[in-house]
């Protein structure tokens, strides 16, 4: 058996070009991820390096603010789910401890009165903009304009899916029109170099909940994906100006699990300080989805019913936090047990 390797690096310039020769190749390629475990990553896209720069300069700047500082757009203080989010706040994997990673979570700026945010539709609401950033104005500029050229870019990782399940590159508009993505700055403290690798995690294995994840690393590895045959995980070494880009829970609903939405995992062994932004891809909240083309024998049946983005996404958030609550409390109970194992003793 051949052993596994990390994901492909593949050049995605030939879906603006003219030459159907190398688009053909592209989306056959494509298509081979999704079916082995929806994970590559693409160069030759149209998000300048100059701009990716920006914003991690901008990420930065935002976990270098004292904590209280942070904390004053705590995300736990809306039901939107934009703002900063605590060390240690989510843990996505049974069996170890909350996640060393912190977070600010941003998306489309959605004011009060617009009708996603009056109908509570999924993470819908303004951006919580840190007061005390250094320069701003153009931290929230910059934020944006990268947040929307990441946008139109998972659009057209979606045209060349459409063209993996032999559909018009036109298919997904109705996904698309109106979508709801949400972008995180993340950054993960280093962690010492012989911590015991079963416990302590940068993200715990798990799959992503939505349709389709963009991401930039910087120049520090730490994210493995887990090859299923053989149960190694690989390193996804980061490449300069690239995207990973794979494939979530939803839309291995959708392709009847034909495509695959893979496990992956961070643990930031390098001894430095690791930074990301993550780009989730949801879709239009009232988008149903059902089974696509070309995802099942005539005789198949699809293997789930129909769901809308919004109930599926609520769904998984719900699940994923209820851990780390769960967790917390049974921490505290812990604590006081002790506590009252030791005043007994003292009494
Ligand atoms: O930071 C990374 O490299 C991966 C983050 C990730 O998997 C996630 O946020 O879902
Ligand atoms: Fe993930």
């Amino acid at each position: 058996m051949s052993s596994p390797t990390a994901p492909p690096i593949l050049d995605f310039s030939p879906i603006y070009g003219n030459d159907s020769e190398a688009k053909s190749k592209l989306v056959e390629e494509v298509r081979k991820c999704c079916h082995y475990n929806g994970f590559f990553q693409i160069t030759g896209h149209r998000v300048p390096l100059e701009l990716q720069r920006r914003v991690m300069n901008c990420s930065k700047r935002f976990f270098d603010l004292p904590l209280d500082e942070k904390l004053q757009i705590d995300k736990n203080l809306n039901s939107f789910n934009r703002g900063y989010e605590l060390l240690r706040s989510q843990m996505l994997e049974v069996g170890t401890g909350p996640e060393l990673k912190e977070g600010l979570y941003i998306g489309e700026e959605i004011p009060e009165d617009h009708p996603y945010f009056l109908q509570k539709k999924l993470n819908s609401g303004p951006n919580q903009w840190p007061q005390t950033v250094s320069d701003r104005d153009e931290f929230q500029g910059t934020t944006m304009e990268y947040y929307h050229a990441v946008f139109e870019l998972a659009k057209d990782v979606l045209a060349v899916l459409a063209l993996t399940l032999g559909v018009e590159t036109t298919y997904f508009d109705p996904l698309t029109d109106g979508a709801v993505a949400t972008m995180r700055f993340l950054h993960y403290p280093a962690q010492p170099k012989d911590q015991d690798e079963k416990l302590n995690r940068g993200i715990g294995a798990h799959t992503d909940f939505g349709c389709v994840t963009l991401l930039l690393q910087d120049e520090v590895d730490g994210l493995q994906v887990l090859d299923a045959p053989t149960g190694q995980w690989l390193d996804v070494k980061p490449v300069p100006g690239a995207y990973v880009v794979n494939l979530g829970n939803l839309f291995m609903r959708m392709a009847n699990d034909k495509y695959k939405s893979n496990t992956h995992r961070v643990i930031n062994k390098s001894g430095r300080e690791r930074y990301s932004i993550p780009f989730f891809f949801s879709g239009n909240p009232d988008y149903l989805c059902e089974c696509l083309p070309n995802c099942r024998e005539q005789d198949e049946a699809a293997k789930y019913p129909p769901i809308t983005v919004q109930d599926m996404v609520t769904a998984s958030y719900k699940e994923s936090y209820g851990r780390a609550e769960a967790y917390k409390k049974e921490f505290e109970m812990k604590k006081l047990d002790q506590a009252s194992t030791v005043a007994a003793v003292g009494a």
